[in-house]
């Protein structure tokens, strides 16, 4: 007998996870046939990250990534997924002004099918994220490392070592979940400061790199295959874990990944800062 239609994932069911502590499975994605095979594998978030510029496109950073790249790419996955909740990147500059920022989540949204735009920010981007989520567009903030600002930064670094930092961070997840963020994304910053944003956040907290108390996790696809290249990247990353090493097949890889984020055995202690 066919298994009933899954019920999509919303925000509210997001949130329910989080408050009854079932860990929240995310990956990226960038078409169709990877679509399909996430959402069959129980892949709760699906992200058109502008992760793309690396391992699609073949660049060193995100920089070139374009809105048009980000509605192209959802456009090959949004009708393919029953259940996962899925989300786009808003590019390098896209959100730069308000009115930027609302033509490319408009654009995200309504050609691309995403169901929230994840945007990288701190305090500075609060008039932003208020300004989409009074118009209806649920906003991801992205803290920690910030791969759009490779450029003013020089290299990719964990953030928030320092207590003033930790601090400094701590009040922007305060600052951007009150002007109406429902989701936070947390990139490589010390386990105990993923811990703490999100003890003290009211909306789910997604890590990559940042530890093993976040709400959920977050991968780039080719690299949890292991076919990242990494002439793009330069060295990998310590959060990355290769899923192909139990078998040759791609939705076992898949699945296995979600399985350790369900039941907390990724991270282990070596993926995280
Ligand atoms: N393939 C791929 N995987 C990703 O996770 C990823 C992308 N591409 N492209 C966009 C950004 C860039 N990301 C990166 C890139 C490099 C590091 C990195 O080298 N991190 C060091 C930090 C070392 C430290 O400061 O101690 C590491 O060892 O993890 C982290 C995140 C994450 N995102
Ligand atoms: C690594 C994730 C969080 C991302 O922003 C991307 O894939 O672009
Ligand atoms: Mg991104």
């Amino acid at each position: 007998m066919e298994s009933a239609a899954p019920k999509p994932v919303q925000i509210a069911e997001l949130r329910r996870m989080r408050e009854a502590g079932e860990k929240i499975a995310c990956l990226t994605c960038y078409d169709a046939s990877f679509a399909l095979v996430e959402d069959r594998a129980g892949v709760d978030v699906v992200l058109i990250g502008d992760s793309m510029g690396m391992v699609i496109h073949g660049g060193n950073t995100t920089t070139p990534v374009s809105v048009a790249d980000i509605v192209y790419h959802s456009k090959c996955v949004a009708p393919f997924l029953k259940r996962a909740f899925l989300i786009a990147d808003l590019p390098f500059l896209s959100y730069a002004t308000l009115e930027r920022a609302l033509d490319a989540s408009q654009r995200a949204m309504q050609e691309g099918g995403a169901k929230m735009v994840k945007l990288e920010g701190g305090r500075e981007q609060t008039s932003i994220v208020e300004y989409l989520a009074v118009r209806g567009v649920p906003v991801c903030a992205h803290l920690g490392l910030r791969p759009q600002f490779v450029h003013k930064m020089g290299a990719m670094k964990v953030q928030g070592r320092d207590e003033a930092a930790a601090e400094e961070m701590l009040q922007d997840a305060r600052m951007l979940v009150d002007a109406g963020a429902d989701m936070l994304l947390l990139e490589c910053v010390p386990s105990e400061l993923g811990k703490r944003i999100t003890q003290e956040s009211r909306v789910p907290v997604i890590g990559i790199g940042a530890g093993h108390d976040v709400d959920g996790q977050i991968l780039v696809l080719h690299d949890i295959l292991n076919i990242s290249p990494m002439v793009t990247i330069g060295r990998k990353p310590r959060f990355v874990k290769n899923y192909m090493t139990g078998g040759a097949d791609i939705e076992a890889a898949i699945r296995a990944y979600v399985q350790e984020v369900k039941s907390g055995a990724y991270p282990a202690p070596e993926h995280c800062f």
